[in-house]
């Protein structure tokens, strides 16, 4: 089975958490996942968040903790998420890709219809920061 490696980016600002909506033609449509994509040959993790923060979104992030990777097996592919909490440094958001955006508090992370993947980091990131899930 096809193994991804994928970076994203938990970014907190005034303390809400940014989660963002798969649009209706990507795969896992209208899903939310954290901003970020696969790990090219020859990136570091950072490397790659930058990248994608940039070409999918328009924006410049801090990187200031990396959580556990966690590792899913979909039915057509396994991915590793290697995620990043983050502080965001542009203050404009320009959509390429995702169909919205969401501003949450941590707490209330788990109103939103995840990529199941997503589910252990949302937990992680809850444990990380205080946040009972
Ligand atoms: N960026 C990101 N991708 C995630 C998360 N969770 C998760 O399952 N994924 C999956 O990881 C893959 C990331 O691929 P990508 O962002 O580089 O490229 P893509 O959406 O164009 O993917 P595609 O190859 O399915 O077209 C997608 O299959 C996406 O559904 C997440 O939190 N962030």
């Amino acid at each position: 089975m096809k193994h991804i490696h994928v970076t994203c980016a938990i970014i907190e600002r005034d303390g809400l958490v940014l989660a963002a909506q798969r649009s209706e033609g990507m795969s896992m449509p209208l899903k939310w996942e954290f901003p970020g994509g696969k790990i090219d040959p020859g990136e570091s993790p950072e490397e790659c968040l930058r990248r994608e923060l940039l070409e999918e979104m328009s924006i410049q992030v801090g990187i200031e903790e990396s959580l556990p990777a966690s590792t899913h097996n979909y039915q057509k592919f396994a991915i590793t998420l290697y995620p990043f909490i983050c502080s965001l440094k542009t203050e404009e958001i320009v959509l390429h890709e995702h169909a919205a955006l969401a501003w949450l508090p941590a707490g209330e992370l788990h109103c939103l219809d995840w990529a199941e993947a997503d589910l252990p980091v949302v937990d992680s990131y809850l444990v990380a920061c205080g946040v009972q899930s």
